[in-house]
């Protein structure tokens, strides 16, 4: 992996853009809109709007503090656990406005798995970091929870490294796999939409390979959001790249163009590394 390679290059196949002001209902997974939120008296995202698309991947990018990780928790809710804040406007999931008072959190965290930057392994063993979520779901049947844990172990390309090590402490494997064991956590669930908050800025390189990969083929089967601080990573994993700067929605788009020819001068200047 290098870092240093010109963005261009990611791009030297011309593929067809696509425009997301064309997706139709069905193409799209998350739909934001007038998204604003403060905490306290200090506005963190001002009025986004954007539609995320289904069984793909979406980066969002820009400076420290412009408010991507605030963003991706506003898919899943996290922020509501933070003292003063605030959220206005909208974001839909299927049909339903997630920030409605009726809306039912934890089932919403069902269907929105949740990564972290740092691997956050529970303190048990291999397996039973697998099954917990199905167990507290109500599901006792041994042969079910085995089946479901070696599928989410060879979903993230684990299952040959790890399955002599089932009943070993998953704090005993390495960051990598240990970041990999909790995306297959979160994917055990079967979750519709998966949050990646820097998944692999505590990584390797080679670990961050091996997700980068893992990232391409989940989308197949879940709708993929993903905070970076690496302008390659979002070249490289991402179909769809949103830059924001001060909270604000400066530009969304296909990311080959974005990074190729971004429409605004201040997308531009991030991405040729002018600031940020
Ligand atoms: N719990 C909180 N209480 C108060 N302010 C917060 C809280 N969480 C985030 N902020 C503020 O919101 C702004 C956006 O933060 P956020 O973490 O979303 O940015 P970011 O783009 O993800 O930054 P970084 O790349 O450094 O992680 C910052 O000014 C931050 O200080």
């Amino acid at each position: 992996m290098d870092n240093s390679k010109p963005l261009f290059d990611y791009f030297s196949l011309v593929q067809p853009e696509v425009d997301l002001e064309a997706l139709s209902p069905e193409q799209i997974s998350v739909e934001v809109k007038e998204l604003s939120l403060y905490f306290d008296n200090n506005q963190v995202l001002e009025r986004i709007g954007m539609s995320v698309p289904k069984h793909q991947v979406t980066s969002l990018i820009g400076p420290s503090g412009s408010g991507k990780s605030t963003l991706l928790s506003c898919f899943n809710r996290l922020n509501d656990l933070e003292p003063g804040c605030k959220v206005e406007g909208e974001v839909i999931i299927d049909g339903r406005n997630i920030y409605d008072r009726r809306e039912d959190v934890a089932r919403l965290r069902r269907q929105v798995g949740m990564v972290f930057q740092k691997p956050n392994p529970f303190p048990m063993s291999v397996y039973e970091n697998l099954v917990y979520g199905l167990k507290i779901r109500g599901i006792k049947d041994r042969r079910q929870l085995d089946n479901a844990a070696e599928k989410a172990l060879k979903d993230v390309a684990l299952w040959d490294e790890v399955k002599d090590r089932l009943f070993d402490s998953a704090l005993t494997l390495s960051g990598g796999q240990q970041q990999r064991l909790v995306i297959a956590r979160a994917i055990a669930l079967e979750p519709e939409i998966l949050l990646l908050d820097e998944p692999t800025s505590a990584l390797d390189p080679i670990s961050t390979l091996t997700i980068e990969e893992l990232i391409n083929q989940l989308k197949s089967k879940f709708t993929v959001l993903i905070v970076t601080h690496n302008m390659q990573q979002a070249a490289r994993v991402s179909d769809f790249t949103a830059f924001l700067h001060e909270g604000r929605l400066v530009e969304y788009s296909d990311t080959n163009r974005l990074f190729t020819r971004p429409r605004q001068e201040q997308t531009e200047e991030y991405i040729t590394g002018r600031y940020g």
